[in-house]
């Protein structure tokens, strides 16, 4: 019998740095479970959860979703995967976050995605998301293969629903 090492990362870095990007790439290749906090709070959202609805509101108003909901979100999700390696990106986010994942676990790495502001700014404003997938594009770097040429008004109106919803 061979045992493997369970593998436990976080991935930091700011918005638009390469997080999910990276993380699509890391999680394939060592085949680790990819825990995205933007993610699960969306499918929290999506679902009309209790927390999702409370939350709902935080990122609507652009803050951050309070450490102790938050922490209790993730750290409840992590159980639920206690035998897989994981790959925690965007969590924690605050000292308080990263004090509550260390009273549970222990890390074995971290990955701290270090880029300039304006390559951040120029990459967002290229930054196109498939919204049934979830899937990232850049119109320059990692482009998708099917091209949106005009979109129509009902697949703004479509996009605009699943922002706002
Ligand atoms: N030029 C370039 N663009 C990248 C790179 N990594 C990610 N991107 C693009 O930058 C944007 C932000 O990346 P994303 O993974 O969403 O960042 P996150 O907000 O940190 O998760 C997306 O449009 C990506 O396709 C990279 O190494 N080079
Ligand atoms: N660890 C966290 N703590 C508090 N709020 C969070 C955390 N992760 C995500 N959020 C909330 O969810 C929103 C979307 O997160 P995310 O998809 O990671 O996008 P971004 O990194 O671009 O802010 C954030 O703007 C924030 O309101």
């Amino acid at each position: 019998m061979v045992l493997q090492r369970v593998i436990r990362a976080v991935i930091m870095g700011p918005p638009g740095s390469g997080k999910g990007t990276v993380s699509a790439r890391i999680t394939k290749t060592f085949g680790l479970q990819h825990m995205s906090s933007g993610d699960i709070l969306r499918a929290n959202i999506k679902e009309k959860t209790e927390l999702g609805l409370l939350m709902k509101s935080c990122i609507d108003q652009g803050q951050l979703v309070p450490d102790d909901i938050m922490s209790r979100l993730i750290l409840n999700d992590l159980r639920k995967i206690d035998n897989s390696g994981w790959l925690l990106d965007g969590f924690p986010r605050t000292v308080s976050q990263a004090e509550a994942l260390d009273h549970v676990y222990s890390v074995d790495t971290v990955i701290n995605l270090n880029v300039p502001f304006q390559t951040i700014k120029e990459r967002l404003t290229s930054r196109w998301t498939h919204i049934p997938s979830g899937r990232v594009y850049n119109t320059d770097f990692n482009p998708p293969k099917v091209p949106v040429i005009i979109p129509s008004l009902s697949y703004i109106l479509y996009i605009w629903c699943s922002l706002h919803n």
